[in-house]
Formats: structure tokens, C-alpha cells, sequence
């Protein structure tokens, strides 16, 4: 079911992020993502964190390819060995969904508020031909919402978004991300809306989603703890620039740029009963 199509891939050594002196600007701005490499094995985590206008969700669009009208970006983006800036719109298309998965803060604006969630995953598992056909892809879907952690599947299934508490809908959305095995899941403020006891499960979800199937995490978040609760890599974002890069446990316990540690400091992170203090 998420076989992959071998002329697209570079090899099993290709990590499953790659970029390399990105720089984004919006039209008379400054770059909002200045000269930024960063690399993201498969199967690892990346948390980028930063202040609000830092450059994070511009540089997410980037890595999506799906940048903001009247945009210029220089630099390259690899995502599994295959390098996006080659590919035209309909390759984009195809590669984000069965490659590349993406959950934004807001479910509502992944999911469809007419469709039933489990029509809705069977027509993206049809589109991307991650299922021989539409009553395999069906099949499917029960054990798709499972892995997303939602119980009760088959009526999840049968339920329209607004049928769904916040939290469902969350895992819905991450279900719809994740439904055609993709190599990169790209999360931006995944978490943001969602009450501190349901963020620390999400992340949770991810950290299991990665252990399960190898998917690689690139999480955007102004919430340094939840950057702890991931663990992995923490690359701090100032203005467009990396401020520093290194193993979370280091970046968050003993930044070595003030700016990190001025971030520590903000208040209204989110409760995270896992992490050590
Ligand atoms: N469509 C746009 N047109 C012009 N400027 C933009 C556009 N989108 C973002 N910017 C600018 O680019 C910079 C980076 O914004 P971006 O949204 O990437 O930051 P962010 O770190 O994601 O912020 P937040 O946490 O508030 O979402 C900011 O100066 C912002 O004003």
C-alpha cells in the first residue's frame, strides 16, 4: 500500500530532508528565510522554533512548495533525494500527500466540513494509488484512523468533521496526512489549538508515528516544550537565520545563543509532564 515508485528515488542513504541555502523573500521584505541548510534523516525529528515572524511557516511553504503568491526562493529543497524545484505542478501534486504529509494547526483547513472523514481519506488513498481500488481503499480506512490513535474507527468514519471533538479531528487530519505512508510529515503548530493534556498525545502520536513506519518529523512550533517532548534535533529560527542547531536535550537545557535562551524564558509553553526539567 505505500510502495513507492523507484525512478523518483535517489537511493536508501537519501535523507528524507534536505535543505541547503534556502533563502524566501516576500516582495519589499527583507528574505524572511535567509541562506538556511538543514538535514533531516529518515525515520528522525526536527523541531524548528522561533518567535512569531522568525520565518517559520515561510519556510514550511518552501519545503511543501507551496509558497505564498509573488514569493522568490534560491537554494534547494530535497525531500527524500528528490529535489522539488524540478518538478512541475502536477509532480508537486503527487509527491506532496504520498512523499511528503502535511498537518497545520487548524484541522479544519485539511479536512473537508461536508465529507464524511472516512470518504474523505478513501478518495486521497484512491488519488495518490496507495489502494488497488475503491473498495480496498475503504477497507483501509478503519485501520488508518486506528493508527492515528482515534478509537471507535468505523463511526469516526462515518462522522463529518464537525461531528468530532477538537482533539478527533486533530488525529483525523493527521490520519488524512499519514494515510498514504508518506517520508516526511511536515507539522506546523500542530498542536497550538489543542489543551495541554491532548498536545502532550499528539506529540506522542508523532513520536509513534515515527517509530511505526519510519516517517521522518519536521515540527514547527513557537512551544519549547513541546520541542523538549519530541526530542530529536531543535533548530532555533531568527530572523530567517539558524541561531543554533543540536540535539533538543542541548539546545533547550544549555542554549549557547542568548536568543534560545530568551525563548526559555517566555512564558505559556505548554504543560509537559514528561519532560525533565
Ligand atoms: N505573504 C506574505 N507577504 C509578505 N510578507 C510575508 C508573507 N508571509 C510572511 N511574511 C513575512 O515574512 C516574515 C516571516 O513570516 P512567517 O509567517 O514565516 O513567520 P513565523 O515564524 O511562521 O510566524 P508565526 O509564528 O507568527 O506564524 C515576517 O516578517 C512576515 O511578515
Amino acid at each position: 500500500m505505500t510502495a513507492r515508485p523507484a525512478a523518483t528515488r535517489s537511493g536508501p542513504a537519501a535523507p528524507a530532508l534536505e535543505i541547503t541555502g534556502l533563502t524566501v523573500r516576500h516582495p519589499g521584505t527583507p528574505p524572511a528565510v535567509d541562506g538556511v541548510s538543514l538535514r533531516l534523516a529518515a525515520g528522525a525529528a526536527l523541531t524548528l522554533v522561533g518567535e512569531s515572524g522568525s520565518g517559520k511557516t515561510t519556510l514550511a511553504r518552501a519545503v511543501l512548495a507551496l509558497p505564498a503568491p509573488g514569493t522568490t526562493t534560491t537554494g534547494s529543497v530535497r525531500v527524500d533525494g528528490t529535489d522539488l524545484s524540478g518538478l512541475g505542478a502536477r509532480e508537486l501534486s503527487r509527491i506532496r500527500g504520498r512523499r511528503i504529509g502535511y498537518v497545520p494547526q487548524d484541522p479544519t483547513t485539511s479536512l473537508d466540513p461536508l465529507r464524511r472523514i472516512g470518504s474523505q481519506i478513501t478518495e486521497v488513498l484512491l488519488r495518490h494509488r496507495a489502494a488497488p481500488g475503491r473498495r480496498a481503499a475503504r477497507a483501509a480506512v478503519p485501520a488508518v484512523l486506528a493508527r492515528a490513535g482515534l478509537t471507535d474507527p468505523h463511526r469516526i468514519a462515518r462522522s463529518r468533521p464537525h461531528e468530532l471533538s477538537g482533539g478527533q479531528r486533530q488525529r483525523a487530519a493527521i490520519a488524512l496526512a499519514v494515510c498514504c505512508g508518506p517520508r516526511l510529515l511536515v507539522a506546523d503548530e500542530p498542536t497550538t489549538a489543542l489543551d495541554p493534556l491532548l498536545r502532550v498525545r499528539i506529540l506522542d502520536l508523532f513520536t509513534a508515528l515515527r517509530t511505526e513506519t519510519g516517517l521522518a518529523l519536521l515540527l514547527i512550533t513557537h512551544d519549547l516544550a513541546a520541542a523538549r517532548r519530541i526530542g530529536g534535533t531543535v533548530a532555533v529560527l531568527r530572523a530567517g537565520r539558524i541561531a543554533e542547531t543540536g540535539p533538543a536535550a542541548d539546545v533547550l537545557h544549555r542554549p549557547s545563543h542568548p536568543y534560545t535562551a530568551d525563548l526559555a524564558r517566555l512564558p505559556a509553553v505548554a504543560a509537559d509532564p514528561g519532560a525533565r526539567p
